[in-house]
């Protein structure tokens, strides 16, 4: 198939290389010059394992090509619309302008029989928008909505091998085309899910808020347990072993961040106001309420970790990500931890192994080391908010011998506290005594 990706941003970058990984001839367009120049040049613009891979096999292959002009994308047989949906400040609600931006600029080169695939995730009621828009003015197109469900860090793999692919059409031979474009997937053996437009908006946010939900309810758990000298993580493994549970998404720490799951959980609230059902999610800004409480946790253990007071301490923050495998900093709590601390006067140095280029642009007023050592040297305080792996794998004696006092908040709850507090660190976690 002919492919156009509109939006080469994080989620276009990938589809588009992965897409031509299948054997599609793809073009990516995007309306930032630095970005595709940095594609058509075999550089991801951010880091992503194992996209630099088929990004350099698909272009040199010749199936992959990028472009700022939204012109090239009209010998396409499919358009794919994966621009930014970020949240307007204030309301919570997705900003939809850039979809509109994309969505108008295709219009005049949509050949017969085009179809337009939104990949964005957006508010319920957009896909039907877009089409009544279609009908009026490029009959001959379609328009199909095929959320999005990759995970950053494992976002190739999560694109050629999905767990579910869902299709919301309005006419059979869209959902033909798609399945032409996911060919190799069906025939793994993966899941589709075939339905009408509002049901693949919202089977996108409602995946999110549930996992969003969950990660809220082991926060409040662990707030339960701080209370009561209960176990989070104990807590966490014993119903995380009952099926209909299940063990995943139930880590107690710092809480969620990142561009989608923040963001799509007050867009949902938005939308249920403007649809007049704001009791029936308002258990979602509980969740936000939860997970943003987590941040000043980590704040709060640090300072009493620290005597009561932040100021002129050292204070080593390793993580800057919104997760490890990213160097993604959008609503970062890793990050939010760090421009607190800074607030409360510590002289904060934050590590991370890929997010230090992106946490700069974002706040310069920080400090930054590549080093770990660096970091951890003469810190009064250790606090521990992404879990990359050589985190997770400190030695407890060898970083004590770099601090100048042992102390550690383990933001995450992935260190052991038993052989941290044998080396003679005070060790807090969130929810663990
Ligand atoms: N990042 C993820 O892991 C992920 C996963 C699933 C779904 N999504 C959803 O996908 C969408 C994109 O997310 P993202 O993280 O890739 O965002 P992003 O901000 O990284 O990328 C958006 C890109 O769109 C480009 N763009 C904006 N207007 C344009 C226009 N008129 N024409 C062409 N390009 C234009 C921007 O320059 C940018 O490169 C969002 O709706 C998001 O919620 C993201
Ligand atoms: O038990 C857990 C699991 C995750 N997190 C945090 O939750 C956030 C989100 O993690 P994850 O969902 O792995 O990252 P994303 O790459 O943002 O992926 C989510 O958002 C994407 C964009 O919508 C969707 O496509 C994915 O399916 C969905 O998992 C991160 O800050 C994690 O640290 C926890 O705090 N505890």
């Amino acid at each position: 198939m002919r492919i156009s990706v509109i939006g080469c941003g994080y989620l276009g970058a990938v589809h588009a290389s992965a897409m031509a990984e299948l054997g599609h001839q793809v073009i990516g367009i995007d309306v930032d010059e630095r970005k595709i120049a940095a594609l058509a040049a075999g550089r991801p613009p951010f880091y992503e394992p194992g996209l630099p891979e088929i990004l350099a096999s698909a272009t040199a292959s010749g199936r992959l090509r990028f472009s700022t002009d939204i012109a090239d994308a009209a010998d396409a047989d499919v358009h794919f619309l994966a621009v930014g949906t970020p949240q307007v400040p204030g309301s919570g609600a997705a900003d939809l302008s850039y979809v509109d931006a994309a969505f108008e600029s295709l219009l005049p080169h949509l050949g017969e029989g085009a179809l337009v695939v939104g990949k964005s995730t957006v508010p319920v009621g957009t896909a039907a928008r877009l089409a009544s828009r279609l009908r009026a003015d490029a009959p001959h197109a379609s328009l199909a909505w095929n959320p999005e469900f990759l995970r950053e860090g494992f976002a190739v793999k999560d694109t050629l091998e999905p767990d579910r692919l869902v299709y919301g059409v309005a006419a059979d031979h869209a959902a033909s085309m798609l399945d032409q474009i996911y060919r190799a997937a069906i025939e793994a053996g993966t899941p589709r899910i075939v339905t009408d437009y509002a049901t693949a908006e919202l089977v996108k946010v409602a995946a999110n808020s549930f996992l969003a939900t969950k990660i809220s309810f082991i926060n409040a758990m662990s707030e339960i347990a701080d209370a009561t000298g209960a176990d989070v993580t104990a807590l966490a493994d014993a119903i995380g072993h009952d099926a209909r549970i299940g063990r995943r998404f139930l880590n107690a720490g710092v809480g969620f961040g990142g561009g989608c799951l923040p963001k799509d959980i007050r867009a949902f609230t938005a939308r249920a106001d403007e649809l007049g059902l704001g009791d029936s999610l308002g258990f979602l800004k509980e969740v936000d309420a939860i997970n943003l409480r987590q941040r000043q946790r980590v704040v709060d253990l640090a300072i009493e970790a620290l005597g009561g007071s932040a100021f002129r301490k050292k204070i080593a923050v390793l993580g800057v990500t919104f997760k490890p495998e990213s160097d993604d900093v959008r609503d970062s709590p890793a990050l939010d931890v760090a421009v607190q601390l800074k607030g409360l006067g510590a002289e904060v140095v934050a590590t991370d192994p890929e997010g230090l280029e992106n946490a700069r642009l974002r706040h310069p007023q920080l400090d930054y080391t590549s080093s770990t050592h660096d970091a951890l040297r003469d810190a009064e305080l250790v606090v521990l908010v992404t879990e990359w792996r050589e985190y997770r794998a400190l030695d407890p004696e060898e970083a004590g011998r770099l601090v100048a006092g042992r102390r550690i908040i383990d933001g995450r709850n992935v260190l052991d506290p038993v052989a941290w507090r044998a080396a003679g660190w005070v060790y807090r976690g969130l929810g663990r005594p």
